[in-house]
């Protein structure tokens, strides 16, 4: 069993700066569409037994641009959705970054204080979804879920995982079965990864 998990494409609410764990209320840019298209490319003719989507609407829109170009179908999964930002949610990200690095991860005590879903809760969910699909998959996810499923197969904790930024439409490849992290947020994926879902 692989795994690739894939961000969503570029999104207006990540343009605008905002957090949002809603279902509906995003979409993503014309960039965003553009970024999951040359994702999808490098995927055609890998052997995938189906893609597993984020319901929420960036992702599933990237699910469905990625399902159309590789001819492989769809299917949602809960688990697989943005972290519970709590009290942030739809709120502007500038509200609640470090004065020292503005453009980092929410971090520390302030994720609890905003009540954000805890990064073991979600480690469990994503594990979980990555655990019930036989065979070579796609998982469409998140920047702090992607991060979090990275940092499991990396053993480390939250604080210990702050550099990992998982850039839109990038893709982060694991070896299930060994429990093996094969490659982190790639936005070209070398020919040997693609040799193993051959
Ligand atoms: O840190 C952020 O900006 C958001 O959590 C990103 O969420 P997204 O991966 O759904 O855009």
């Amino acid at each position: 069993m692989r795994a690739i998990l894939i961000r969503h494409g570029e999104s207006d609410i990540n343009i605008a700066g905002l957090l949002s764990h809603d279902i509906d209320n995003n979409k993503l840019t014309e960039r965003g569409i553009k970024q999951v298209e040359r994702t999808a490319e490098q995927l055609i003719g890998l052997k995938i037994d189906r893609i597993v989507s984020s319901p929420v609407k960036r992702a599933a829109q990237t699910a469905d641009i990625i399902g159309k170009i590789i001819n492989v179908n769809v299917v949602y999964d809960d688990r697989l959705k943005e972290i519970d930002l709590g009290s942030a949610n739809n709120h502007h990200v500038s509200e609640y970054r470090d004065e020292l690095y503005p453009n980092a991860h929410i971090h520390g005590d302030l994720r609890n204080d905003l009540g954000f879903e805890p990064w073991d809760h979600l480690i469990k969910r994503m594990i979980d979804s990555l655990l019930s699909y036989d065979g070579n998959n796609i998982f469409v996810s998140h920047s702090d879920p992607i991060r979090a499923a990275a940092s499991y197969y990396l053993n480390i904790d939250e604080p210990c995982s702050f550099g990992i930024d998982i850039k839109n439409a990038s893709m982060t490849v694991i070896d299930i079965d060994n429990k093996k992290l094969l490659c982190l947020g790639a936005i070209y994926l070398d020919d040997g990864i693609k040799k193993m879902f051959s």
